[in-house]
């Protein structure tokens, strides 16, 4: 038996409740509701998941508008807010079931049938910590309250086709129930749209052409700067912050399985699942370094070299909304810090002549333009180059053309481009 609207909406609750007073990650919050309510099925679980992650995400805009930022009545908001319900139908909806959550008060229904968002704080509006709005202002500009609402919005399912075991209209055609269609830029991009309300999205990773590795879930932001590291067949590639290897299968896959991917990440534990993955891939040019002993004779030696850095990950908040609540200066501080020295580090690896292609999956211009002009004045020997030529050349004519602070490096953004934020910077080791 599924659960009806006020039974759901009291578990999210709950759910939020929990988040919010132990400090508790979205995903095991969720799970251990799950847990202790068997009786609830999988759409009820979905459902739940949606209006606790819908709520985190306008958690600001939802709490000014209801003047109250407690769990019930985040709840209450998203489905008026964001699953366009009247509270009158809502209303009539919950009245009678026993599971529902208590009622709105007069208090929270005159705050929120007063209320205008406009005349809220700007940070508020956007749905953005107030610290970080200079860095949004300085980063996008006019657009900044846009792009900060996009990324409170829900993201699409992105996939990414490999192309070593199959192509796109072969993909599309086994995921057909899936809504699954081409993305707008990315080369071998699919996209399902984001559901809306309860609706769930399709479990690929349950398919059997998944399994067959025939594809794997990839924003297609991140496939983006993947293609712009732009390998050749017989290059000698580092990936040297290769994490799970998301960035390394796709470029593995660009170079058709020749020349040579070396896997490098400081963290075994990150490094680990892509050696299951490289193997449902079918890739055979990938060497796994889980030691940076093992890169010493690449010194000086590689084509390009990839630094997927650690970030403070303000471009993925559509997809993990309670981290942009965590996030403070400090680890902004920690993060740039950590970029430095990855970025130094990797640097001695890149051959002369050579390309040292720095990304983030942030928005922050200390994470990204800034960072990479810093490296660039402390190490002359490495210039920032365009990447405008590769994108054309990759997407087509026809395709958006990305923001760009200075012409050469890219920012794809939610609103932009809709895809999850990020920063791509291609800078050449001068020859002599
Ligand atoms: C954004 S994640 C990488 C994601 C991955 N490239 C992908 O596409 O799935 C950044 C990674 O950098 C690693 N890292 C951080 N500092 C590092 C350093 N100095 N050297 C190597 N890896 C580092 C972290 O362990 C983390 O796994």
């Amino acid at each position: 038996m599924t659960m009806r609207l006020g039974g759901r909406l009291a578990g999210a609750i709950e759910v939020l409740d929990d988040i919010e007073t132990r400090r508790r990650p979205v995903a095991d919050a969720l799970k251990d509701w799950g847990l202790s309510h068997r009786f609830a099925g999988s759409g009820d679980r979905a459902a739940i998941g949606n209006i606790v992650y819908d709520a985190l995400r306008m958690k600001l805009s939802h709490a000014w508008l209801m003047d109250d930022d407690r769990a019930h009545s985040l709840g209450w908001a998203v489905l008026l807010r964001q699953w366009g319900m009247s509270l009158e139908s809502l209303q009539a909806d919950l009245e009678g079931d026993n599971f529902a959550p208590a009622p709105l008060s007069e208090s929270q229904i005159q705050a929120f049938t007063s209320r205008n968002l406009s005349d809220a704080p700007l940070h508020v509006q956007g749905d953005i910590p107030d610290w970080v709005q200079p860095s949004f202002e300085q980063a996008f500009g006019d657009d900044w309250l846009a792009e900060a609402q996009a990324l409170a919005t829900r993201p699409t399912l992105d996939l990414r086709v490999n192309t070593l075991k199959a192509n796109r209209d072969k993909v599309l055609k086994a995921l057909d129930r899936s809504g699954a269609q081409a993305s707008p830029i990315a080369r071998f991009g699919m996209r399902v749209p984001a559901g809306e309300g309860p609706s769930r999205l399709p479990n690929v990773t349950a398919e059997l052409s998944f399994q067959k590795g025939w594809f794997e879930v990839q924003d297609e932001g991140s496939q983006i700067v993947a293609d712009l590291v732009t390998p050749r067949e017989g290059d000698q590639v580092l990936d040297f912050c290769a994490g799970g290897g998301g960035k390394t299968l796709a470029m593995a896959a660009a170079m058709n399985n020749k020349g040579q991917v070396h896997a490098y990440d400081a963290d075994r534990k990150r490094l680990a699942p892509i050696i299951e993955r490289l193997k449902r891939a079918g890739t055979h040019n990938v060497q796994v370094h889980d030691s940076a002993k093992g890169l010493s004779n690449l010194r000086d030696r590689c084509d390009e070299v990839l630094v997927d850095a650690p970030c403070t990950g303000t471009g993925t908040w559509r997809r993990r909304p309670d981290t942009k609540w965590r996030l403070t200066d400090r680890n902004l501080q920690e993060r740039i810090t950590q970029q430095q020295e990855a970025l130094t580090e990797a640097s001695a690896f890149v051959r002369p002549g050579g390309a040292l292609l720095y990304v983030t999956c942030s928005v922050l211009p200390e994470e990204n333009d800034r960072q990479v002009q810093a490296f660039c004045e402390a190490n002359p020997s490495f210039e920032i180059v365009s990447v405008m030529d590769d994108w054309t050349h990759l997407f087509g004519g026809s395709a958006p053309k990305p923001r760009s602070a200075d012409g050469k490096t890219v920012t794809l953004s939610p609103a932009s481009m809709d895809t999850d934020g990020f920063f791509f910077c291609r800078m050449r080791r001068r020859s002599s």
